[in-house]
């Protein structure tokens, strides 16, 4: 049986050698990348340096021209469309924008992937079930019966959380989900995410620019420059690296800031 610590070393994302192009431009080249069962990955990055590209070609969005991709032990790269739609089914992706369909309520939208890949199910049960994931994103129930333009951006971030959750996904792809939000709002949202994953055990991909997402929550960080992943590892680990971005990032104004706030959260016992 496998223990804890073997779980968590799991693979559950593999990218060998990969390479992306638009044209003349070379946004990725040879990058390597492992995403380890159950943990909460950021993916961090200067503006343009390829984070969402690189999701999209995780999700079969974007076609590499060279490497290997494999998700839940699946090569994703030239496969069949059923056996794609099946691997699709095991994860849940929450959009930058939040991509929720603007003339469905919120229910509805949750209902859309049910759906798809459970046309069987009744009416009755397709509530129930969209309530449920309504409710575990913390909203509330009546928020199920309004439309995106009537929500706030938190809201409507919350609701397309509650789509992602749909299919009880295996794996969570989130694109700057607190972009946006305001601080409390985004801690807020930040520590749902870290509940639902300790409770229900799937593993996070998370693309961001707020260091204090990545402080709040985050197990490990990937950093994208030069094209590729140049560091994996927890913040203290890529404090030791020298590489100038790091540095900067970590260690410029805003990120001493952040860093003092959470000194100061755990030295009073507070904080998030
Ligand atoms: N469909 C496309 N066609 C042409 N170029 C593209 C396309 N998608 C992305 N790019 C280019 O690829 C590069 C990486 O884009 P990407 O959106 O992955 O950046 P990012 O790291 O997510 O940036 P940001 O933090 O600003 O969201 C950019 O230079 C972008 O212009």
């Amino acid at each position: 049986m496998a223990t804890l610590h073997d779980q968590k070393d799991e693979p559950i994302i593999e990218i060998r050698g990969l390479r992306n192009s638009f044209g003349e431009q070379v946004v990725h080249e040879n990058l390597d990348l492992t995403v380890c069962r159950g943990e909460i990955l950021g993916v961090v990055g200067g503006s343009g340096a390829g984070k969402s590209v690189l999701l999209r070609s995780i999700i079969g969005l974007q076609h590499p021209d060279r490497g290997e991709v494999e998700v839940l032990g699946e090569n994703m790269i030239d496969r069949e469309e059923d056996e794609a739609h099946n691997v699709r089914r095991r994860w849940g992706v929450l959009f930058q924008n939040g991509a929720l369909f603007s003339t469905l309520t919120v229910a509805e939208n949750v209902q859309v992937p049910i759906r798809e890949y459970f046309p069987h199910i009744k009416p009755p049960l397709l509530d129930e079930i969209a309530s449920y994931k309504i409710a575990m994103s913390g909203l509330d129930p009546e928020v199920g019966a309004k439309y995106p333009s009537e929500l706030s951006g938190g809201m409507r971030k919350r609701a397309s959380l509650a789509r992602a959750l749909a299919l009880d996904p295996e794996l969570l792809f989130l694109d700057e989900p607190t972009a946006g939000l305001d601080p409390i709002g985004a801690a807020a949202f930040d520590e749902q995410i870290k509940e639902l994953r300790d409770k229900l055990g799937f593993t996070v991909f998370l693309i961001t620019h707020d260091l204090d997402t990545l402080h709040a929550i985050c197990d490990r960080v990937a950093v994208i420059a030069d094209k590729k992943v140049i560091a994996v590892g927890t913040i203290e680990e890529l404090l030791e690296l020298d590489h100038p971005w790091i540095q900067e990032y970590f260690n410029g104004p805003r990120g001493r800031s952040v860093k003092k706030g959470h000194d100061m959260a755990v030295t009073t016992g507070g904080g998030r």
